[in-house]
């Protein structure tokens, strides 16, 4: 495994949990990452899915410093360059054509390439990943999935994404090859909607715990 790749581990493996955060405003993202914060999650992943993604991150970065950032929904080698520059700490693909493995492959920054099948992991390790996003992952069999790939692919590590939610996020976490569980289920659109962010903070508090009682 590469250095970079290994970094990449390392931080997926302390956080434990992934929250996906999507962002509308520069202030909505300055009050969901402080509600995570407070609630015992540092690293996030943010979703380039909206027109402010980049400069939230820049501004997060730039305000934040303790938080780790990653830039999710990473499609192309242009969300991977704006990535960086904004100051991204890793990237997050949900899912990784050639074309992108290969500008991933050239990024000088830890990446999480993501995949749904065997022979897409099998892709991406020939070129040398070992961490990957497995998404969405509730739809592609869960647990079962895992279970399954920690046979033929025991060199990789994974951190599912899709579908998690508070009630199996343990059972997620506890599998051996799961690097971290990603997901939003401390961000529910209703919570955001009417600003209730002590309800984000208190769920993400409740994954922090898990992640706790887990891994020790
Ligand atoms: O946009 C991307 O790049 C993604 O990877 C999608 C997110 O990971 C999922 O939307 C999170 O899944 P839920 O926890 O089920 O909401």
């Amino acid at each position: 495994m590469s250095e970079r790749q290994q970094r990449a581990a390392d931080f997926l493996r302390k956080a434990g949990v992934l929250p996906v955060i999507t962002v509308h405003t520069l202030d909505e993202a300055r009050a969901i990452a402080d509600s995570l914060l407070e609630g015992g999650l540092n690293t996030l992943e943010l979703t380039l899915r909206t027109p402010v993604a980049i400069d939230a991150l820049a501004m997060l970065k730039r305000e934040r410093p303790d938080i780790v950032i990653g830039a999710g929904t990473i499609l192309n080698a242009d969300n991977i360059r704006a990535s960086i520059d904004a100051g991204a700490d890793f990237l997050v693909t949900p899912g990784t054509p050639p074309a992108l493995a290969d500008a991933l492959a050239e990024a000088d920054i830890p990446v999480v390439p993501g995949a749904a099948t065997p022979t897409e992991f099998m892709a991406l390790r020939e070129r040398g990943f070992r961490n990957c996003k497995l998404f969405p992952a509730s739809a592609v069999g869960g647990l079962a999935m895992l279970k399954g790939l920690a046979g033929p692919l025991h060199d990789m590590r994974f951190c599912p994404t899709g579908g998690i939610s508070e009630s199996n996020a343990a059972e997620f976490l506890s599998q051996p090859n799961v690097l971290c569980i990603g997901g939003s289920w401390m961000l529910d659109k209703g919570w955001l909607e009417v600003g209730d962010y002590a309800r984000v903070r208190e769920t993400a508090s409740r994954a922090a715990q898990i992640v706790r009682d887990v891994r020790g």
